[in-house]
């Protein structure tokens, strides 16, 4: 019997009673899939259940580069909900369906020229992805197959293994300082239980995205593999992670990040206020906008 980690989720994101109904359209037509095999589908995210190994893999399909929006982040919690809650389904790696990028982080232009109501439910969004990946009873495997700034790395860091493709253009971090922004405290929690205090004070300081072979170096990504390997190295991982018993490894998991997560929990509101006061500042929104001009000035 699975144990609960945090027995009812601080569910305020999206309407209740749903999940059924949701992903419908999207099944697969028979034929299309091994018996074993179930998958649902939204917009920007496609799950598929391999139920005689309990894994599912979640592919981001949001072109051009999976950037966190509030629909995606939605659907994003809505998967994670849909799986949490099905028994026949134990482990979860997370991977990209879009080339070159795994995710690019939070979407810049939901924290540009909105509302202080909008940043409010924007950000709770945001929070509510990483209460349920990070109290997730999953064993839960990011396979980076692509790019992954900021929000992107925090996905990563928030699963229980990371493994990388090894690419010399791919990159990782939480280069938050690099747009003007800050990393908040839950960010810089998770980002410490990785690598430790000293390597990311200094990443984080810097804003440093990391190649791949320098990831790996500083214990940001567990393992690097060539791109082929990817799925075979993650299905791997999980299937030891899932030869213990559920209960010992999800309790010990629950051990180990039960202070960060109640950290987070007890300071949520006060962590909203923080960031729609934060990112409301004229300064902030300049540094965005001038950071957004950057990224297309790039393409140019
Ligand atoms: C003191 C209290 C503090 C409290 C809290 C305060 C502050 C809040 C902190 C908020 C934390 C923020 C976390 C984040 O995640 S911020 C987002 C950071 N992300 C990035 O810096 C990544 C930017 N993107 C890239 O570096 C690249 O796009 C790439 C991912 C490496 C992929 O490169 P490439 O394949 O060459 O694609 P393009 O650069 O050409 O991009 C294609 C189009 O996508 C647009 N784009 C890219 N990233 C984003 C994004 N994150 N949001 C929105 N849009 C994005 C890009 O502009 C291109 O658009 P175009 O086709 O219209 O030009």
């Amino acid at each position: 019997m699975p144990v609960s980690l945090y027995a009812s989720p601080p569910g305020v994101l999206f309407p209740r009673g749903s999940p059924q109904e949701w992903g419908q359209a999207a099944r697969q037509p028979p034929g299309l899939l091994p018996a074993q095999c179930r998958a649902f589908s939204n917009n920007k995210i496609l799950v598929e259940l391999d139920t005689s190994s309990g894994v599912a893999t979640m592919k981001f399909k949001s072109p051009p580069v999976n950037s966190l929006s509030l629909d995606f982040l939605t659907e994003f919690c809505i998967s994670l909900e849909k799986l949490e809650n099905d028994r026949a389904c134990r482990g979860l790696i997370i991977t990209s369906a879009v080339p070159r990028v795994f995710s690019s982080g939070l979407d810049i232009n939901e924290m540009c020229g909105k509302s202080r109501e909008h940043y409010a439910e924007f950000w709770r969004a945001v929070q509510e992805m990483w209460i349920r990946l990070y109290s997730s009873n999953m064993v839960t495997v990011a396979a980076i197959n692509g790019s992954s700034p900021a929000g992107g790395c925090l996905i990563a860091l928030t699963c229980d293994y990371r493994i990388m493709v090894e690419n010399p253009k791919y990159i990782i971090g939480l280069n938050e300082a690099q747009l003007g922004i800050v990393a908040p405290f839950w960010f810089k929690d998770t980002f410490v239980k990785a690598v430790g205090h000293r390597v990311a004070e200094r990443s984080l300081q810097l804003g440093l995205l990391h190649s791949v072979p320098e990831a790996h170096r500083i214990g940001l990504v567990d393992e690097v593999v060539p791109e082929e390997k990817l799925q075979e190295k993650a299905a791997a991982v999980v299937a030891q992670w899932l030869a213990l018993p559920d209960h010992a490894r999800q309790l010990t998991k629950s051990m180990m990040r039960k202070a960060v997560l109640d950290h987070m929990l007890a300071h949520r509101e006060e962590d909203i206020q923080n960031f729609v006061n934060f990112i409301s500042k004229d300064s902030i929104q300049k540094s965005l906008s001038m950071y957004m001009e950057m990224l297309k000035k790039k393409k140019s």
